[in-house]
């Protein structure tokens, strides 16, 4: 791949644990290149090193090998607090479960980070580019609930908005859809097709290939390596069935 167009990169990227006894060697030299915004979605076995891969290559945990880079900037040799500040301001994250602070409502959660993303930029400046995306997602009338006022679905995209706030270059997610309902998870879906469309590039771990039919490419592990690769170009709902079929088809073919 064009280095040039690569926003995400990882060079022999190696993740053992030495908690164990042998230790786990959980991701063997895995290199990546994640187009700049591009949809990628990593698929593989229970256990095969997903989540790992996504901590790893997003400065959540730290690799025992190998290098990574965003935007042609080394990664792994960057200071705890340096590291913090990249995935603040240059990087957004969705997980399965969303953790949002129970005493704040939906919007101030969501302008916490925006606010510390962005210091210089104001209060009332980052309530109004919050409040814009919380329109976008349509969830701008539930700003003043609870977070136990709200659907799933609707937490997520206000997880979405979240990860955005600080107007990050690629987005994480770990298993976004992974306790919503099916109508949930379209919607939710949908939010991430937007998120692509506006140009984010997107890194997405599922279980799901209806999830993983929305991605421009899928990446399939194998004991932490990756085995195989599928492009799908770019998504289409009217070919959303169509396409399902085909990631179905293929993983059938890896032994999924
Ligand atoms: N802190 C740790 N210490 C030792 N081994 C670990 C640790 N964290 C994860 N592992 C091991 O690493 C392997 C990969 O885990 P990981 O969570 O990345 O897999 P996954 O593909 O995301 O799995 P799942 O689909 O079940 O979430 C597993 O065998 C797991 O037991």
């Amino acid at each position: 791949m064009d280095q040039a167009t690569a926003t995400l990169e990882s060079r022999d990227l190696g993740k053992t644990y030495f908690s164990t006894d042998p230790p786990t060697e959980v991701l063997r030299g895995v290199d990546l290149a994640v187009r700049t915004g591009e949809f990628l979605v990593v698929m593989g076995a229970s256990g095969s090193g997903k989540s790992t891969l996504l901590y790893s290559i997003s400065g959540m945990d730290r690799p025992t090998a190998g290098k990574v880079l965003l935007d042609g900037r080394e990664l792994t040799s960057l200071g705890d607090a340096e590291m913090s500040d990249v995935r603040l301001t240059r990087m957004g994250f969705v997980f399965q479960q969303p953790h949002f602070l129970s005493n704040l409502d939906v919007r101030d959660n969501i302008l916490l980070p925006a606010l510390k993303a962005a210091p210089k930029e104001g209060r009332e400046a980052a309530i109004a580019r919050v409040d814009a995306l919380m329109e976008r997602f349509g969830i701008a009338h539930i700003k003043d609930h609870g977070i136990t006022q709200v659907s799933g679905g609707q937490l997520q995209r206000a997880s979405i908005c979240r990860a955005l706030a600080g107007g990050p270059s690629v987005v994480f997610a770990d298993e976004p859809t992974g306790a919503l309902n099916s109508s949930m998870s379209v919607e939710v879906m949908d939010a991430f097709t937007e998120v692509h469309r506006d140009g984010t590039t997107i890194v997405m771990v599922t279980h799901d290939p209806g999830v993983a039919a929305r991605a421009d490419r899928i990446i399939y592990l194998r004991d932490g390596a990756v085995v195989d690769t599928r492009e799908l170009g770019p998504w289409s709902s009217d070919r959303a069935g169509q396409r399902e079929d085909e990631v179905l088809a293929w993983l059938r073919d890896l032994g999924f």
